[in-house]
């Protein structure tokens, strides 16, 4: 039976550029296959910007070195000297969250479910970040000279529990590198058309030579200028969507549009509209409207990002290490700033691009979106090729940035956890360097065959970013145990972490099967498995965990995981002044307060507070665009100037350095190194540095470095 001639083609003006000349038929896809961009373009991107960095931060390292006068040992390549100021260590936290699915999938979820997308993700992905601070703290106070955290769970819970941590860690690590890596190689793909395999192994090279070269220190000062840049185009496209585009410009076009692409009585036939693309109203949302907080599938979703991040920050090496290189002083105060500055890159971004992509009634389909193309096609239909210049800038610094944390992490756990404990117990800092080197290398370069095996087996970034939790979420409550619970006992922490996984992983597949009948990449990629698997791995971590230890309580002091040892000792301005408990027990309270009360502000509070408005009116979407442009303007704004003034005396130094006194410089520096030869060759010094790596740890020793390394 011939079917009705559809009504109103195209269905508004606003969007008829993207259906046929008889205005019925959308066109398929958005990229339809074509790149906006040459792959000339798509090259200069990546290898310029990674032989940019590579330079520019090696050179950033060695002026440190000159005029600064830090020395290159493994304990300053593994923790930057343990003294990291706050500005610097909330803008490394940033750069370290913003993943490729930060700028990708929050805007997908915006296009899925409407406002409370980016709400969820960014409050769903906030929160791990300022209660990790209470963890940060409590590094400083039982664990000071630890390099890694399963160091501290070997010095706890011994060798058993230090296997199974590991290879949570380890799968932690892969894991995100798989995400940074399928997002941008995908992203890279659509837009310039550069071979997708191609760009999996290029865009980690620049990366991989200035971490490289200046290990910790080169990815702290990188992840400062990734920041910067990320937030400029940030405030950028957020001004382009709710002030300054022709097309949109403003919050009442974005409210007025987004109520009729989703109006009951939009035709979503096909031709006129196609399977899986976004068209009329939202299934499960509070009158199919994008513009609720009352969104069933949006609730499915923050709960999955809940458990999926606190997976991916509490079981990455990579936030211990920068809580290590903090100065206790700065430490719970940079992870608090960090966290609420990182809450606008998915929240004002994802708001502005995610929903600016349904006001604009583009016609992306479902895989695009799962594969992260939303921003690109928005910043593409609102600023043609400079907006997808603009895109791929930005993905780019947060993929690079986030890899170089993933590379520290991996290069420490191998470092210190498996080489120094199982291999070369008494290795000297050279040594020690030279592994992390190598590491550094080798994981860069499995992370492209990673990438080329997840893209070749058809994983997308969405698929990814739902699946985390249920691989380590079953470790976070036992990791987090073992720095707050004296009763935490090893047993549990392995019968619970390994349980969890297993069941979590049995849940996951079960509901997919019994859902929708059979077990594939898209069945075990919606959200009710997804959902059963996340909750079941952390829960069963947690309560297995709890009830052993419990029935079997350990009872622990924390003597032991105090008694890790440094490699190399060496100068820093961290005082004992500093490390007094005194001073660490109030800084405890203080993020303890803060961090549990912006906690609940943001994933409690506020989005109770949404509920009774329903579908939100004019006004309040307004309030709603302003919040997301204000927190936007005045994060990046803090983000990019507080480094800049707390470093402000090294910077003047280098600057002078340069300036007047050069030649003494380059003369010092061929003194010290000649020193350190005659002290390396010195036997009784060298004796003494090696009763400082016994890791029997004994006083002696301790008291030596504590002198001559006053942490
Ligand atoms: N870092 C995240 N979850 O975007």
């Amino acid at each position: 039976m011939a079917s009705s001639p559809p009504t109103n083609c195209p269905p508004f003006e606003f969007s008829a550029k993207y259906y046929d000349a008889d205005g019925c038929v959308r066109q398929s896809s958005f990229f339809g296959g074509q790149p906006v961009l040459s792959q000339a373009v798509g090259y200069s991107v990546i290898l310029g910007f990674g032989a940019f960095f590579a330079v520019f931060t090696s050179f950033l390292v060695w002026l440190e070195k000159r005029y600064v006068g830090s020395h290159h040992t493994s304990e300053w390549f593994n923790t930057a000297g343990r003294n990291v100021k706050t500005g610097l260590i909330a803008s490394v936290i940033v750069s370290q969250w913003t993943w490729a699915a930060t700028i990708l999938q929050s805007s997908n979820v915006a296009w899925e479910y409407g406002i409370s997308g980016p709400f969820w993700y960014a409050s769903g992905a906030t929160i791990q970040v300022l209660l990790f601070g209470v963890i940060a703290i409590e590094i400083k106070r039982k664990a000071p000279r630890a390099h890694t955290v399963c160091e501290i769970v070997k010095a706890r819970w011994g060798t058993a529990a230090h296997v199974v941590f590991l290879t949570f860690c380890f799968m932690t690590n892969i894991v995100v590198t798989a995400m940074l890596l399928l997002g941008g190689s995908a992203v890279v793909n659509a837009l310039s058309g550069v071979n997708i395999y191609a760009a999996s192994f290029l865009i980690p090279l620049g990366v991989i030579v200035y971490t490289l070269a200046g290990g910790l220190k080169a990815t702290f000062l990188a992840s400062y200028i990734h920041s910067v840049i990320v937030h400029v185009v940030l405030v950028i496209f957020v001004y382009l969507v709710y002030v300054a585009s022709s097309e949109l410009g403003s919050p009442g076009v974005v409210y007025v549009r987004l109520l009729e692409v989703a109006s009951k009585g939009r035709n979503c036939q096909e031709p006129t509209s196609h399977v899986g693309q976004s068209c009329g109203p939202v299934s499960g949302n509070y009158r199919g409207s994008h513009l609720t907080m009352l969104s069933s599938g949006g609730l499915v979703f923050g709960i999955i990002n809940i458990v999926g991040n606190f997976g991916t920050v509490f079981v990455d090496n990579g936030y211990w290490v920068s809580a290590i290189a903090a100065r206790p002083s700065s430490t719970h105060k940079g992870y608090l700033l960090g966290g609420l500055v990182w809450f606008a890159v998915p929240f004002s971004l994802a708001t502005s691009l995610g929903l600016g992509a349904l006001a604009l009634d583009l016609p992306i389909t479902a895989s695009e979106a799962s594969r992260g193309l939303v921003p690109p096609a928005t910043a593409i239909a609102l600023m043609g090729k400079w907006g997808s210049v603009l895109l791929l800038t930005m993905l780019f610094m947060a993929v690079t940035s986030a890899g170089s944390s993933e590379l520290i992490a991996v290069s420490s756990l191998c470092t210190y956890d498996i080489y120094r404990t199982y291999i070369n117990p008494g290795a000297t800092g050279k040594q020690i360097l030279r592994v992390s080197r190598s590491v550094v290398l080798g994981f860069g370069c499995l992370m492209g065959i990673l990438a080329v095996m997840l893209n070749k087996a058809g994983v997308s970034l969405g698929w990814m970013y739902l699946a985390m939790g249920v691989f380590v979420g079953s470790a976070v409550l036992p990791i987090a145990f073992m720095l707050l619970w004296r009763k935490a006992n090893a047993k549990g922490a392995i019968l619970g972490t390994v349980s969890g996984c297993a069941l979590g992983i049995t849940a996951w597949l079960t509901v997919a099967k019994v859902e929708y009948g059979r077990v594939n990449l898209d069945t075990t990629g919606r959200n009710a498995p997804m959902l059963a698997g996340n909750l079941v791995s952390i829960l069963v971590g947690g309560a297995v965990h709890g009830a052993c230890s419990f029935v079997w309580p350990q009872d622990y002091d924390w003597e032991s995981t105090k008694q890790i040892t440094v490699v190399d000792k060496e100068k820093s301005e961290a005082s004992d002044e500093e490390l007094k408990e005194e001073k660490l027990v109030l800084a405890k309270r203080w993020i303890v307060k803060w961090g549990i009360g912006f906690t609940l502000v943001i994933a409690v509070i506020w989005p109770i507070l949404t509920l009774p408005a329903g579908q939100f009116s004019k006004g309040y979407f307004t309030f709603w665009a302003a919040i997301a442009i204000g927190w936007g303007t005045v994060a990046s704004g803090v983000i990019i100037a507080l480094p800049m003034m707390e470093s402000w005396a090294t910077i003047k130094m280098v600057v002078l350095g340069m300036v007047t006194n050069d030649r003494l410089m380059a003369k010092m520096e061929e003194i010290d190194a000649k020193l350190q030869t005659i002290i390396s060759a010195t036997p009784d010094v060298e004796r003494m540095r090696l009763l400082g790596t016994d890791k029997a740890g004994n006083k002696q020793a301790s008291e030596i470095q504590l002198e001559v390394v006053p942490q």
